[in-house]
């Protein structure tokens, strides 16, 4: 059900969450947060996405708020460490608010940074997670065919679980797929999945071992299951970097899935300085429970955004409410 736009804005606040170390380029995450008859919901999209790329989002706020979720198959998630493109020394100390999670995901091919900065930061997440830790690499699809094959020869020593979005398109995930398949490590698609306008296209093509999926910007709950049984590939189910509230419908999603082989990136709220939540969704013993969390009209107070990008965020649910509307006349 589509709850009216008036709705929506009552209920509405902007919140501007301080971030402990620099992430896809942002230190403070700006969310709006929306309570519907099935409990707080979030919408976050990325500031620099338009209003197209956003509406999925409105949509899976909309979903998380309004409509019964899927029925939990668990009541707890698994979680890795989430590790930016930060120096080799700074990765003990990020690991360490994820008590208990052996797996981490390490970001690579930052721009800047050198392909020597990625083998330093990885061996270090080895060193510290010994050898029964899981390592998958992130690289944002920023290396091209040759790099991404070259930067998998050298990361592949430190043991890698898979990695995640190596090249932009899904002609190039096919090749490399093919050209490291005698290594052993698989390929998992991510913006391939949630920014394609067709989502399983990859999956169809054969490029990927493994799909990334995020609750909002697939559309939320029902409509990422739904991908996810499609695809018939093993999922891991990440944040976008959202509030408890948002990182509540992730785990909503990993629940719901029949099968869960590997951690997922639901850790992230361990980002956060501070959280919407009296209770934030944070990794305990490698893990974060399916709850929604009590979000705290303290909290909401402290974390309000200031008056300007208020105005900016909820012109931007208006003109996506529209989208969502126009879509579901459709
Ligand atoms: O998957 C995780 O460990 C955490 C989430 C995460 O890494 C991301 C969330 C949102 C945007 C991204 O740049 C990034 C990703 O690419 O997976
Ligand atoms: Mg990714």
């Amino acid at each position: 059900m589509l709850p009216e736009l008036a709705d929506l804005l009552s209920t509405s606040r902007v919140v501007s969450l301080p971030m402990t170390t620099r992430f896809r380029g942002i230190t403070v995450r700006e969310a709006v947060l929306f309570e519907g008859p099935e409990g707080w919901t979030e919408f976050s999209p990325f500031v620099e996405y338009d209003d197209t790329e956003a509406a999925a989002w409105l949509h899976a706020a909309i979903d998380f708020g309004w409509r019964a979720t899927l029925p939990p198959l668990r009541d707890r998630i698994p979680v890795n460490a989430t590790i930016p493109a930060v120096e080799a020394e700074q990765v003990a100390s990020i690991l360490a608010r994820y008590p208990g999670a052996r797996t981490a995901k390490v970001k690579v091919a930052e721009p800047g940074q050198t392909l020597a900065d990625d083998v330093a930061r990885v061996h270090a997440v080895r060193d510290a997670l010994g050898p029964e830790g899981r390592i998958r690499v992130d690289a944002n699809a920023l290396w091209n065919l040759d790099e991404a094959e070259h930067a998998v020869h050298a990361l592949a020593p430190f043991d890698l679980e898979y990695v995640e979005q190596p090249c932009a398109t899904v002609d190039e995930l096919a090749e490399l797929r093919r050209r490291i398949r005698y290594m052993g490590i698989p390929v998992a698609a991510d913006e391939s999945v949630r920014k394609a306008a067709d989502p399983l296209a990859v999956a169809r093509a054969g490029a990927a071992d493994v799909l990334v999926v995020k609750a909002q910007p697939l559309g939320g709950v029902h409509s990422a299951s739904r991908i996810v049984a499609a695809a018939g590939l093993p999922a891991v189910v990440s944040s976008a970097i959202d509030t408890s509230v948002g990182i509540a419908m992730g785990a909503h999603l990993a629940a719901a899935l029949p099968e869960l082989e590997f951690d997922c990136g639901l850790g992230t709220v361990a980002m956060f300085v501070q959280d919407v939540a009296d209770e934030p969704l944070l990794p305990h013993d490698g893990a974060i429970p399916v709850a929604r969390p009590t979000v705290s009209s303290a909290r909401l107070d402290a974390l309000g955004a200031d008056e300007d990008r208020t105005a900016w965020w909820l012109d931007r649910v208006r003109r996506c409410y529209r989208l969502v509307e126009r879509s579901r006349a459709l």
